[in-house]
């Protein structure tokens, strides 16, 4: 192209009535210019050099909500900061708690509908927390804007599911866990009657009152689920590159949660946890509840699985609602606490496996509902362009489920869409992936249970249901994508994971340490 036709060299031609002072001028502004353009890649430089000699590897992770991001995340303090990770696990109490008490509630609403809808799901109250009040009405949903040339939810994939958000309407559509319930019967449980139910139903109330006590503490206005403990600030900032930026909390939590907010008080009395309290006299109700055999047949005909969803406790119900109660590593790892924004943790290794391995993790974990998601591509990614690597899960059990977010959408749908815009994103081309084909406990169990994969993935035509071709397929769709759509050549690594398994996703990070 001639300069004459450049339409960027018309822009920046000088006036041609310049005169000798004003071109002196903007040369030495363009000169300014270059200096600190010139100063800023040096460091950006300089910093990446430091990085390497001090052997700290820079992680991001992505992948839609309850992907199993911070759970990941929680596998590498684990493995590298145990006794850290050790320390904190009695703050995941309270997440447990609200974890449990959801359950429940789903139970309680879809055996008995029409007095959930009289009397609501309790929400953050908008007043002082210690003025807890069950109040109306639903958190704010976004959906995204699809006319936004940073949405990676923009084009049409071959997984295109027949969805239907209603599993009334549709036999093979299931429900996995508190945030979908919306679902009712009519049915009492246990063939008991309506009396026995009613009387259950009475012994839990106390549960509403630890649910909004919990709700305060935990979750965040406009969200419906868990998202922090008492004492976080609500934005801090990072330097990222040299520059200031603004996330959403990350681990400052554990400082609050420590004792260092009033907030902290709330429902807790010196070593006594109300809370706990109620849980454990509520234990009976809840065990009768859940192992009543109508209970579970009423949930089984709505299909309602919650086993299989997020923060599901209720078969640790004995132990979980101990008066002295201590979360271990796995339920750390399987309680349910949303992220909101994007958090970067630094872990320095308190471990060494002997050999030359990093010194310094540094995990950037994004928040993977779609409002946060589209919000990381338009605003974030130039952040993130010089991490190591991404570490991408796609919770490929999630083949017969719909987003929380947006009941029209199939989830694996999502992540195929999310995945070729993380692969085909110029500013991330330079960056490794590791695919992490997740929830592969879920999946084999769904399967084995006769859920067919051709219902949600037309193009699985007449391969066998079972989790083997499955998930071979999967990762052969998904390995194809960033082959197509990867701007550059880089290295790629897919697993079949279950992020909760500490074993197996331990064996994958050392695995990963040696590269
Ligand atoms: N059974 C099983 N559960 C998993 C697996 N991976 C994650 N989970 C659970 O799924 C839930 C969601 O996981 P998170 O790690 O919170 O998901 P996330 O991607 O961080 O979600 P957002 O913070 O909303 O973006 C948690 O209760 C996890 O314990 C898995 O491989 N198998
Ligand atoms: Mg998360």
């Amino acid at each position: 192209m001639s300069p004459s036709n450049d339409p960027l060299d018309a822009v920046l031609r000088p006036p041609p009535d310049e005169t000798y002072e004003e071109a002196a001028l903007r040369e030495t502004r363009e000169e300014q210019a270059r200096c600190v353009s010139a100063a800023i890649d040096a460091e950006i430089k300089a910093e990446r050099l430091a990085r390497r000699k001090k052997r700290i590897v820079r992680l991001l992770l992505l992948g839609q909500s309850e992907s199993g991001k911070s759970t990941t995340l929680r596998q590498f303090q684990r493995l590298y900061t145990p006794t850290a990770f050790r320390e904190e696990r009695v703050l995941w109490r309270a997440v447990i708690q609200l974890n449990i008490v959801r359950s429940i509630r789903t139970i309680l609403e879809t055996l008995s509908p029409e007095q959930a809808a009289a009397s609501p799901r309790p929400r953050r109250p908008s007043v002082a927390p210690s003025a807890v009040m069950l109040l109306n009405g639903n958190g704010t949903t976004m959906s995204a804007d699809i006319t936004d040339p940073n949405n990676p939810y923009d084009s049409y994939t071959e997984f295109a599911p027949a969805v239907d958000s209603d599993p009334d309407s549709d036999p093979e559509q299931h429900v996995y866990g508190p945030s979908s319930s919306r679902f009712a019967v009519n049915v009492p449980p246990g063939g008991g009657g309506g009396g026995a139910f009613d009387a259950l139903r009475t012994a839990l109330l106390p549960l509403r009152l630890v649910e909004a006590h919990l709700i305060a503490r935990l979750v965040s206005p406009n969200e419906k689920e868990p998202t922090h403990l008492p004492g976080m600030p609500d934005t801090f900032s990072v330097t990222l590159n040299s520059r200031e930026i603004f996330v959403r909390p990350g681990n400052r939590w554990k400082g609050g949660a420590r004792g260092k907010s009033p907030e902290r008080d709330l429902g807790t009395r010196g070593d006594r946890d109300e809370a706990q309290e109620v849980l454990h006299a509520c234990a009976p109700a809840m065990l009768a509840l859940w192992n009543d055999p109508g209970v579970r047949e009423v949930l089984r005909r709505r299909k309602i699985r919650l086993e299989e969803g997020p923060g599901f406790f209720l078969d640790d119900l004995e132990r979980v609602t101990l008066p002295n109660y201590l979360p271990t590593d796995d339920d750390v790892l399987r309680a349910r606490l949303k992220t909101v924004g994007v958090s970067e943790y630094t872990f320095s290794m308190e471990v060494s496996t002997g050999r030359e391995t990093p010194t310094e993790w540094r995990i950037i974990d994004v928040g993977g509902s779609r409002s946060q998601v589209l919000a990381f591509f338009s605003t974030w990614v130039p952040f993130f362009d010089d991490v190591d690597a991404i570490i991408f899960l796609a919770p490929i059990a999630g083949f017969d489920q719909v987003l929380a977010e947006d009941r029209t959408v199939n989830r694996l749908e999502d992540s195929v869409l999310l995945w070729k815009s993380v692969c085909s994103n110029k500013l991330l081309a330079g960056v490794d992936l590791v695919l992490f084909l997740n929830k592969c406990d879920i999946l084999e169990k769904k399967l084995e249970a006769g859920i067919k994969i051709v219902r949600y993935v037309r193009n699985y035509a007449d391969r066998e249901n079972t989790f083997q071709a499955v998930s071979q397929y999967l990762r052969g769709k998904f390995s194809a994508i960033h082959r197509e759509y990867s701007p550059n050549p880089r290295k790629f690594y897919a697993f079949c994971t279950s992020v909760t398994d500490t074993a197996t996703t331990g064996g994958i990070i050392a695995s990963g340490e040696q590269r």
